[in-house]
Formats: structure tokens, sequence, C-alpha cells
């Protein structure tokens, strides 16, 4: 079987960063499945749908996208990558992810990215629904305080207006929805190694990290 990394955590925690400097130290492929349900998200408001629209199932079933080298995101081949990370998007994402069925409909579709030589997935369920059996499940926590700040610092330096008092309470109530939905809820799977980074660098949690994938990744081999 493909090896699978599964990163999941809250947003801001520092996933996406992590995924692509681990996967490409691998030379592994990646999943963003966030942007899945972000995709799902702006494909429904361009068509002006609520997001408990009954047609958003087809529209997460049928979505046209593209993933590139450099981290750009296509959607009928415009580069939606921008428009995606917005909090906005994000929040919306949040809401049609709580729907069972939005959910089954993008099921296949995040399996399929496990090709040789393998993978590391990040969002909120890779480890608990997704991919049960990765042998290596990481969890990554941080204060709501720090990612918020996290979070506020990435979208100035990325050019977003972003107010950091409007963020702590995005990020409050998008963490409430996550955690609390009752299908694939945001939780660590049972044998998930968890970290807070709130006190680490990046670094330092990819060093953490690294040690604990080689330990895994060899375990399977013996
Ligand atoms: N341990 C860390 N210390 C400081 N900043 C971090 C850390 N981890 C991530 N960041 C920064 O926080 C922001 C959000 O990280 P990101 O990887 O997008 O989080 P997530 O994917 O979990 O939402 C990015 O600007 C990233 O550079
Ligand atoms: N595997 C996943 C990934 C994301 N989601 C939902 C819940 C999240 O609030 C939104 C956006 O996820 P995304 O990982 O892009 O968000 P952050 O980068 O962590 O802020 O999508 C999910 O339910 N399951």
């Amino acid at each position: 079987m493909v090896p699978v990394i599964t990163i999941d955590g809250p947003s801001g925690s520092g996933k996406g960063t992590i995924a692509r400097r681990l996967a490409a130290r691998l030379g592994f492929g990646m999943l963003d499945s966030g942007a899945l349900y972000r995709l799902t998200a702006l494909a429904s408001q361009n068509a002006g749908l609520a997001p408990q629209a009954p047609e958003i199932v087809d529209i997460a079933r049928h979505l046209a996208c593209r993933f590139d080298e450099e981290g750009n995101v296509f959607l009928n081949d415009e580069n939606v990558s921008r428009e995606l990370r917005t909090e906005t998007t994000g929040a919306i994402a949040s809401q049609i992810a709580a729907r069972p069925e939005v959910r089954e409909a993008l099921l296949q579709r995040q399996r399929d990215f496990a090709r040789a030589p393998g993978l590391v997935a990040d969002g909120r369920d890779m480890g608990t629904v997704v991919f049960p059996e990765a042998p290596a499940k990481i969890f990554l926590d941080a204060s709501a305080e720090v990612r918020a700040d996290r979070r506020y610092k990435q979208l100035i330096e990325n050019g977003f207006d972003a107010s950091f008092t409007a963020l702590v309470e995005e990020i409050r109530q998008r963490d409430e929805r996550d955690r609390n939905r009752s299908v694939a809820p945001l939780r660590p799977a049972e044998d998930a190694l968890v970290v807070d980074s709130s006190d680490l660098s990046i670094d330092e949690v990819e060093a953490t990290l690294w040690r604990y994938i080689q330990d895994r990744l060899t375990d399977r081999d013996e």
C-alpha cells in the first residue's frame, strides 16, 4: 500500500506549511483536502447557492479542479488560488463541510490522491476517516490566539485586509463548527501524534515530525 502521512488540526495550526515541507523532503505528493471544500464553497457561491442548497452535492462530485506544482489551484481552468484563501471562503467551506452528503461526494476523490511513492494529506479527518490505515498520523494544534495571530500576519503579508479581532471570532466559530459536527468532526485519531506548536518554530515542528515519520515508516518496513 502507498504510504500516507496524515496531518489534521484546526485553522492556522500550520498544517499546510508543514505538509509542504514534509512532502518536498520525502518526494511525496500532497493533498490539501481543505482546498476541495473551499473549491466547493467557491463554485457554490459563483452559482448563487446558499450553503444548504441540495445542488451543492453535485457541485462537489463534479468539481473541475486542478493543482499545479507551484501550489496554484484552478477551478474550470481559472486560477482561483487567491480567492480560495480568504476567510469568507473558509467560513462557507466549514458550513458546507458539515453536510454528510457533501463529505461523501468528496471522499473517493481524496483517496485517489494516494499514489506512489507516497502522500502527505492535510485536513480535519485525514487520519480518522479518509486514510484510517495511514502509517503516520499527526494532529497539529496551537492556542486560538496564536493561530489568529499567525493567520493575521499571513493575510497581511499576502496583501489582504484583515482585522485581528474579527479573525479571533472567525477562528473560534470555525473551530466550534468543525469540532462539533456530527460527521467526521475535527479530533485526533487514537493513534495520532499530537503536537502543540504554540511555542514551537516551524523548524522545530518539522524536526519533531520528521523523527516521528522516520520511526513510523521504518517500523512499517520491518
Ligand atoms: N510553528 C509556527 N510558528 C510560527 N508561524 C507558523 C508556524 N506554523 C505555521 N506558521 C505560519 O502560520 C500561518 C498559517 O499556517 P498554515 O500552514 O497556513 O496553517 P493551516 O494550514 O493549519 O491553516 C502561515 O503564515 C505559516 O507560515
Ligand atoms: N478534511 C477537511 C478539510 C477541511 N474541512 C473544512 C473545515 C474547514 O474549516 C474548511 C477549510 O479548511 P482548510 O484546511 O482549507 O482551512 P485552514 O487552512 O485550516 O484555515 O474546510 C473539512 O471539513 N475537512
